[in-house]
């Protein structure tokens, strides 16, 4: 059996630089501490294990599925779905939903145009992070300005950003209205509600459109909408190894 010292420096966790001297003016430069936002004195550690490692050992890509839409448009359905079809495969993933998230790390954050900047950074650092580990990470939130998605593919590395709009009209959501939010709303006992008195902008780029209904107006079940999007996954590469083809 190896001995820890040998495994950890198997994994280059211990090894001393061949050119200890060179590497040790190097290191001195790196550990000049930089300001960054209100943190100051700080300075960025390289991970000791990079990404493909990771992805090699699961035999998938990390990247961003991000579901943006109405109330009742069917993010956290699809998602979930996405997510047990995933398993199935063996993939590993995370799911983020806006209404759990708002149980804990979000639970100080409203629905105000700056708390929910702040909710949807929050998250988009979140996802990079497990996207960067190599992890399919399905995100569910309203996410309703542009910006701030389009804030959020800016820091996921290229390609990784998968944006889904669930493209469902007002009128299917509201019928829909699980939570009777909607009903709520038009009641006028919910200020600010998107899509009723606060907005929704549509994304303009979307790689996944996912409807409702067909051109003939047959309702499209959430199974179908995940399958779409395994198949996605799958054209992209972004499912490696010998893991089942969506069915
Ligand atoms: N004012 C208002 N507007 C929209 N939604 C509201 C509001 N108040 C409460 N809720 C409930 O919060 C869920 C949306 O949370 P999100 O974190 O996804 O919203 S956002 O991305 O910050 O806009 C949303 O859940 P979903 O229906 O799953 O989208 C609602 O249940
Ligand atoms: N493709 C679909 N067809 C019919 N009903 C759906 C579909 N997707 C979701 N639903 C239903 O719509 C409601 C809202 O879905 P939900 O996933 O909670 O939406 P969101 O997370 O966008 O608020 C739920 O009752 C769900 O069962």
């Amino acid at each position: 059996m190896q001995s820890a010292p040998s495994l950890l420096s198997r994994f280059g966790c211990l090894v001393r630089p061949a050119n200890f001297a060179a590497a040790s003016v190097a290191s001195r430069a790196m550990s000049t501490a930089y300001d960054v936002g209100s943190s100051t004195n700080i300075k960025w550690h390289e991970g000791a294990v990079p990404t493909e490692n990771k992805e090699a050992i699961m035999q998938q890509k990390g990247c961003v599925v991000w579901f943006t839409g109405l109330s009742g448009s069917g993010k956290s359905t699809v998602a979930c779905t996405l997510e047990h079809a995933l398993a199935e495969s063996g993939k590993v993933t995370a799911l983020l939903d806006g209404d759990n998230i708002r149980h804990g790390l979000n639970s100080n954050l409203g629905f105000s145009a700056t708390d929910r900047e702040e909710n949807i950074r929050r998250i988009g650092e979140v996802s990079k992070l497990f996207a960067d580990t190599g992890i399919v990470t399905l995100v569910s939130f309203i996410s309703p300005y542009r910006r701030d998605r389009d804030r959020v593919r800016s820091r996921v590395p290229e390609g990784r950003f998968i944006e889904v709009f669930m493209k469902v009209p007002i009128s299917i959501c509201e019928e829909r209205d699980p939570k009777g939010l909607y009903k709520k709303a038009r009641a006028g006992q919910l200020k600010g509600f998107t899509g009723i008195d606060d907005p929704y902008e549509e994304p303009l780029n979307a790689k996944v459109v996912l409807e409702a209904e067909t051109a003939d107006g047959k309702r499209i079940s959430p199974q179908d909408q995940a399958r779409t999007l395994l198949e996605y996954l799958h054209s992209k590469g972004f499912l490696t190894g010998p893991s089942t083809p969506p069915k």
